[in-house]
Order: structure tokens, then C-alpha cells, then sequence
């Protein structure tokens, strides 16, 4: 403190060594200008590469690549950037598991009231000991490096402050003195300190943003660790499940963006100010003496008081500006996304009103937001630039107008009364004011600038609450069920009831005590009405919902199974084979009902979700992914689209009965043991779409088909049948095709035919009587008119 509290002035202006330092710190400065387009770029983009330029056909078989395993196995995406492609090496992705202790989650109170207490100590804890600087990792962590520049950078700013102040002093003193040599060497000195001042600002602003930019990058791709993770995470999809957040995309995007940049602004407010405010006072109170000093932090203390118990709650304020924001741009992404929809229906009124009142609720709370802070900031205004100035003035003013008064009084005459001692004795007075005064105003910006980061904070406090519930609901999703592996390479369902996540005890199940199994080649076709639980049953197949073990696991009478053996006897499970879900060779693929076209090439359509890398390095071949547009017949799309590698937005460029083809496709390419059709070829005609089936059993796949059409039956060789029962839990039979039950149905079918063709004669009776009775009316009829059959 005894450090900071003497004063610059004579260290800096009067004695030569001291000049050498006013040079060094110019000359290190200069020296740090030229860095950071040098080093400080080679420090933290080292290893990004530089943007290449590329010529079009490299730049667009280089996107269409996307990785790149560089020459020390990392793995790097290819960024567009500039014209060219940027290498960003990925680190492979993490669990993160470990971290799910640290983000428990929240009560729904603290959700609904983020404020500045020790909820939001531990949640901002949480997020940057985990994910923003891992202890564990932290001297290997560049941003600490910018964190450690931003520091030094505002520290400088706040020493060059000082010496701002003090040579203001000194130039106002040297005027007053007539010093013109001292004036000019002022001038110069002030030119001077101009440069590192200015380099400092810009500097200072400079590593915020790349703060802010990495912070972000850091929470993002945290973030997409956990919430893209593969089977049996799958949060993306868990997380829509389990109803548990709305506007995720909200949360992903601008929430992270919002919190990184309000916590890299906040450094700097808080950093800055505070040691503004600790080395100006601890100048200023030489000249203030104990009692002003105390006096000055009164005033700070009473006046933040009053500040802090007129600031409304910012942090939930900005908590819920930002869900209302999420809501309406949900809204507007949903209207793009089902264009040819709401087009057909042309519901754009509809939309229209939907999302303005949707806008409306967010300005609403904006505004209000607005109107609330104009009575805070003129109270905060009021009070911090005027009240503390005026509070400055008066303590500058008591040692002039009072102590140094009474000091002159008692001075001997004989040194107060030569003209030069007069002089000096203004111009020193006249120095010590404005130094001070700079000083004083310096503290008060400074104070406002804490006050301002109060509030910062308390918006800080509302999203950081938003980002740790986004984080910790991560963490806390339940897993997706991992299905037993079975050992003759077969599906089966054992004594399983299909509920509906998430639904009360008392609710029924979709299916009560299902039991099947798939050995390969058994190919299985699920039927029944809409509604009735036949997805439903794939996605616990495909393992995305938990089975619920029957309640009786016995062979009950919800369902039966006739001509197929059912081993119904253990615990309840499901079985698949191997690898269900190895994403690289799946043994079990689903193709669900709404046809879903990545973005990419046309390439990547058909080998989803592999890479173009995965492909290049599987030795497939572009013959055989023309072999499998053949089978689907799309072999017209590559030259009608302008080739494999062109990228489109297929969702609307390929027709519904395209998108379910190329659907199929999939299946083709990926090869799998047992392949769930769910209903993906309910837009293809009959014919091809028998032909497909044809192809895909001659590959060797398992087929699971789900579908209203009997037509495809002859396809498969069990049939699964749902059927509403009273207990609106669908009961099920299960029978063999082709076998004497499906006999008896057909002789059914054929008798009911037959007692129809009984009647025909009849029928035939009364249409003569009908026409005896128009010509005996002699009325002709309009359609035999206009045929010319009536005379
Ligand atoms: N995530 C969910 N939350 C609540 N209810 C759901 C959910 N998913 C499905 N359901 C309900 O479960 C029931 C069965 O749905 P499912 O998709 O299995 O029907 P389906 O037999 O395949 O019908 P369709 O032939 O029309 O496709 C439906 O009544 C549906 O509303």
C-alpha cells in the first residue's frame, strides 16, 4: 500500500533514471504493438493453420471431405474461410462424465430467481472449474494466457492513468508558473504518453473480444460433446423427450454466446475499476490526509447502499428476455422449416399471428426492461458522476481552503513574501488540484464503471443460471436403455409393456405384454390402426425408449401368438444382436417415417450418417453407390442434380416419394443384419416398392416392416397384428403368413366375396325393372340423351 500510495510525480518527471522508465515502458509498448500480428497470433492460433487459398473444384472436393487427419494423426475440420479452408484440429470428444457431480440440478425456485448469492457463486464455480479452466489442465490452457494479457493490459492502463493525472498537473502548474520550457517539455511528454495510453485502450478491448470469442468456443463445444453424444446418451433426442428444456437451440446459440461475452465484459469492469479505485485512492489520500480518505469511502459506502437497494432484479430479467427471445425465434425457424406446409394450408396469417404475438410478449418485456432502467441509471448517474464529484470537490477543497491556509498563516513572513516564493507556492497548489481533480473524476468513473458491473453482474447471474440449467439437464438426462445382446443373432421383445415416456403410473400401456422374436431371414410385418403403438414398438426395438417389464411376464391374454413359438418364460427384455448400434457397421438400421435429408452433397445422403471420410475409407466406391441408386431407381439423380458431389437443400429439392427412396437407400448402402421400415415407403408406388423389398431381402437384410399396406405382406413371414381393445392398451396376435390361419382368413375373405356374388342376380333383376319402368314413362334419361342410345 506504502508502494501504491506514493506519489509518480517526482520518480517519473524529475530525475533522469526516472526518464528511463517513462522510455522503457514507451519502447516495450511499441514492442508489444508489433506483436499480435506475430506472436500473439502464433501463440494462439498456432496450430489452426493459415486460410488457403483454393481453387473452386479443390475448395469444393476439400468441403465435401470435412475432415483431415494431419501429419500427427489429429483429426481436423476443414473451415471454409476466405475463399479457402482453414484446418481447426478437433479435439475428440469427451463424456464429460466425471463433471455430473459438480452440475446437480437446479430447484425450480432457484431457476425461477438467479440472483447474487451463493447459488450463483456455486453454478458459476461449477462452470468454470469444468469446463472454462479445468484445474487439472490449467497451465496448458491458452486462455489463461489471454486472461493473464487482458490483466496486464489493465493494469498499465490504470498506471498510465495515474501519470496522466500527475503530468496534467504538471503542465497546468508550469503555466501558471510562466514555465514555458516546462510547458513545452509537458506537451511532449504528453504526446508521449498519448501512444502506449491509446495502444492500451485498443489492446484492452482487443483481448476482451478474444476472451469472449474463446470462452465461447470453450462452452460450445462442451456443450456439443454432451448434448450430440452417440447411443446411449443421445441427448438430442432424450432432451425432446423428457420435455425437459424448450428453445434448446435458444440455449445452444445465444445464451452461450450472451454469457461468454458478459463474463469476458465483466473482467474488465470489475478488474479495471477496482484497481482504479485502489490506486487512486491510495494517491489521492496524501493529499486527502486519513480523514478525507475515510470520509471518501463513507460517501462510497452510503451511496452504493442506496444504489444496490434501488437495482431491480436484472438477473431475472434477463433470464426471461432471454426465453421470450428463444420462444420467437423457435417460432420463426419452425414457420422455415414447415414452408410448403403452412404454404399449402396457407396458414401465413395464422403464422403471422402466432409469432407477433409471440414478438409482442418479448418486446413487451424489453421495453419494460427499458423503462425500469431509465429511473436506475438517473439515480446512478445522479449519483455517481455528480453527488461523488461534488463529495471530491469538497474534500479537495478542505486542505486549500483551510489546513494550507492556516500553514501559510503561520509561516514566516520572510519566505511567503518574496514574489517567487508566491509563485511557487500557487503553482504547486494549482498542481496538487488538478492532479487531484483528475484523480477524483478518474474515481468516479471508475465507481460507475463498478456500479454498472453490478448490474452487469446481476444480468451475468440470469444467464449463468440459464447455462448451468442447460448444462446440469444435461448431465442429469437418463441414458437410453442398452438393449441385451442376444446369441442367435436375433431381435426379440420378451414380456414388455410399451409405455409412453414420461406417463403416470395409472396410464395404460401403448401395448401390454408384448413378446416376438426375429431370427434372421424371419422377416416380421407389424400392422394396425394409426395410433395404436406400432412406432412405438420400434423405438423400443431401436432402444430410444425404455422397456417396461410386463407385469405379468408370462404369456397373458393381451396377446397371443399363433403357429410361432414364443419363449415367454424369464425376465422381461429386450434382445438384439451385436453392434446394434455401432455407428460405424449397425447391425440393426432404422428407417423412420418422416424422410430426413442432411446437409451435404448428394453423396452424403445416401452413406448418412458415415463422412465422406468414412466412405473414402470403407473402399467403397462411387459404382456402388450408383448399383444402390439403381435398386431404389434414383439413378437419374446425379445428372439431374449436377453430380454426386453437389449440395443442395434436399429436403426441398427431392420429392416425397424421392426423399423415401433415398431413405431406403440408406439401407442398402449400410448393409445392416435387421432393417426397421417404419412406414418409409408409404409415397412409393406398389411396384417399385415391392421390387426394393425384393432387393433388400436378396442382400441378406432382416426386414421389420411397419405399415398399413396388406399389400406387403408376401414379404414377410410373421405378422404382427395391433388392435384397440377396451382397456385401450392394443392387444396383439402374432401369426405366421402363409399359414393355416391365413388360409382360413383368405377362405373367409373368399366366402364373403362369394355370398356378395350371390346377390348379383338379384341386382341385375332390378336394373331391367328400373329400365322397363323409364321407357314405359317415355322420360329418356340426360346420360343416354347425350350418348345417343335413347330414341
Ligand atoms: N413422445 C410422445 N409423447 C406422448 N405421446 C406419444 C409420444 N409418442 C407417441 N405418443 C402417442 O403414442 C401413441 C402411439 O404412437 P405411434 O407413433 O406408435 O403410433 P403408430 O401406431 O405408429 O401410428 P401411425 O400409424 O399413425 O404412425 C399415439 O397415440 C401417440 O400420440
Amino acid at each position: 500500500m506504502a508502494v501504491l500510495s506514493r506519489p509518480l510525480r517526482y520518480p517519473f518527471f524529475k530525475h533522469p533514471p526516472q526518464r528511463r522508465t517513462l522510455l522503457l515502458v514507451f519502447g516495450a509498448t511499441l514492442l508489444l504493438r508489433a506483436l499480435p500480428g506475430n506472436v500473439f497470433h502464433n501463440i494462439f492460433h498456432r496450430d489452426k493453420g493459415k486460410g488457403k487459398a483454393f481453387p473452386a473444384d479443390q475448395l469444393k472436393q476439400t468441403l465435401q471431405q470435412m475432415y483431415e487427419t494431419d501429419e500427427n494423426g489429429r483429426v481436423c475440420l476443414l473451415v471454409p474461410y476466405e475463399g479457402g479452408v482453414q484446418k481447426v484440429p478437433i479435439p475428440s470428444p469427451s463424456d464429460h462424465s466425471s463433471d455430473k457431480d459438480a452440475f446437480p440440478l437446479l430447484s425450480t425456485s432457484t431457476q425461477a430467481k438467479p440472483n447474487l448469492d451463493l447459488a450463483f457463486l456455486r453454478q458459476l464455480r461449477s462452470i468454470i472449474c469444468c469446463i472454462l479452466f479445468p484445474p487439472a489442465k490449467l497451465w496448458r490452457n491458452k486462455d489463461l494466457g489471454i486472461v493473464l494479457m487482458h490483466s496486464s493490459f489493465l493494469v498499465l492502463r490504470t498506471v498510465l492513468s495515474i501519470m496522466v493525472a500527475r503530468l496534467d498537473g504538471r503542465i497546468v502548474r508550469d503555466l501558471v508558473k510562466s514555465d514555458g520550457k516546462g510547458f513545452l517539455k509537458g506537451i511532449v511528454l504528453w504526446f508521449v504518453l498519448a501512444i502506449p495510453s491509446t495502444y492500451t485502450n485498443s489492446m484492452i478491448r482487443h483481448l476482451q473480444s478474444v476472451l469472449h470469442l474463446h470462452l465461447r468456443t470453450r462452452l460450445t463445444r462442451y456443450i456439443h460433446d454432451l448434448y450430440f453424444a452417440s447411443y446411449p446418451e443421445a441427448r438430442y433426442y432424450q432432451i425432446s423427450l423428457e420435455h425437459k428444456l424448450d428453445g434448446i437451440d435458444q440455449y445452444i446459440t445465444a445464451d452461450v454466446d450472451a454469457w461468454a461475452g458478459s463474463l469476458s465484459g465483466l473482467y474488465g469492469n470489475l478488474l479495471k475499476p477496482t484497481l482504479d479505485i485502489v490506486l487512486f485512492l491510495s494517491q489521492l489520500s496524501r493529499s486527502l490526509g486519513a480523514r478525507g480518505t475515510v470520509l471518501l469511502w463513507v460517501n462510497y459506502y452510503i451511496t452504493i447502499r442506496i444504489l444496490r437497494a434501488v437495482t431491480p432484479a436484472f438477473g431475472r430479467l434477463a433470464a426471461v428476455e432471454a426465453r421470450l427471445e428463444g420462444e420467437y425465434r423457435r417460432g420463426v425457424g419452425r414457420v422455415g422449416r414447415e414452408s410448403e406446409e403452412v404454404a399449402f394450408y396457407d396458414g401465413g396469417a395464422r403464422e403471422k399471428d402466432i409469432l407477433t404475438r409471440a414478438y409482442l410478449r418479448l418486446i413487451k418485456h424489453v421495453n419494460s426492461i427499458y423503462k425500469i432502467r431509465i429511473a436506475y441509471e438517473w439515480t446512478e448517474d445522479y449519483v455517481i458522476k455528480y453527488l461523488w464529484s461534488a463529495a471530491g470537490y469538497g474534500l479537495i477543497a478542505v486542505p486549500f481552503l483551510f489546513t494550507r491556509n492556516k500553514r501559510l498563516q503561520s509561516d514566516s513572513p520572510s519566505i511567503i513574501e518574496t514574489r517567487e516564493a508566491k509563485d511557487n507556492a500557487v503553482a504547486g497548489r494549482t498542481e496538487t488540484y488538478i492532479s487531484n481533480r483528475r484523480l477524483l473524476l478518474s474515481l468516479a468513473d471508475a465507481g460507475g464503471r463498478l456500479m454498472f458491473a453490478y448490474k452487469d453482474m446481476l444480468e451475468l447471474a440470469g444467464l449463468t443460471t440459464r447455462l448451468y440449467t442447460l448444462v446440469s439437464t444435461l448431465h442429469n438426462l437418463p441414458q437410453s436403455p442398452e438393449g441385451k445382446i442376444s446369441v442367435d443373432d436375433s431381435i426379440e421383445i420378451r414380456n414388455i409393456d410399451v409405455t409412453i415416456p414420461g406417463s403416470n403410473d395409472d396410464t395404460p400401456p401403448l401395448v401390454k405384454d408384448l413378446s416376438f422374436i426375429v431370427r434372421p431371414g424371419e422377416h416380421l410385418m407389424i400392422t394396425g390402426s394409426n395410433g395404436v403403438g406400432k412406432t412405438a414398438i420400434a423405438r423400443v426395438l431401436a432402444g430410444l425408449w425404455r422397456p417396461t417389464p410386463s407385469s405379468s411376464e408370462s404369456e397373458s391374454d393381451s396377446g397371443s401368438g399363433s403357429g410361432i413359438s414364443l419363449k415367454t418364460s424369464g425376465t422381461s427384455a429386450v434382445y438384439a444382436p451385436q453392434n446394434a448400434h455401432d455407428r460405424h457397421h449397425p447391425s440393426v438400421f432404422v428407417v423412420p417415417q418422416r424422410a430426413y435429408m442432411v446437409v451435404g452433397s448428394l453423396l452424403d445422403q445416401v452413406i448418412y450418417p458415415h463422412t465422406y471420410q468414412e466412405f473414402i475409407k470403407s473402399g467403397r466406391t462411387i459404382d456402388e453407390l450408383e448399383d444402390i441408386l439403381e435398386k431404389v431407381f434414383l439413378t437419374y439423380l446425379p445428372d439431374r442434380e449436377g453430380g454426386w458431389t453437389t449440395r443442395k437443400e434436399w429436403r426441398d429439392v427431392l420429392s416425397g416419394g424421392e426423399k423415401q427412396r433415398m431413405s431406403l437407400a440408406r439401407v442398402f448402402y449400410h448393409r445392416p443384419k435387421f432393417a426397421i421400415l417404419d412406414e418409409c415407403t408409404s409415397a412409393v408406388s406398389s411396384d417399385v416398392e415391392g421390387r426394393m423389398y425384393e432387393s433388400l431381402k436378396a442382400l441378406g437384410v432382416t426386414l421389420i416392416t411397419i405399415t398399413l399396406r396388406p399389400s406387403l405382406t408376401k414379404f414377410h413371414k410373421q405378422l404382427l397384428t395391433l388392435n384397440l381393445d377396451s382397456s385401450s392398451s392394443a392387444h396383439w396376435t402374432l401369426s405366421r403368413v402363409g399359414t393355416a390361419e391365413e388360409r382360413m382368413e383368405i377362405h373367409r375373405e373368399i366366402k364373403s366375396l362369394e355370398e356378395k356374388l350371390a346377390d348379383v342376380e338379384g341386382w341385375e333383376s332390378r336394373v331391367k325393372e328400373l329400365e322397363v319402368l323409364l321407357s314405359a314413362g317415355g322420360i329418356s334419361s340426360s346420360a343416354g340423351a347425350s350418348s345417343g342410345e335413347c330414341s
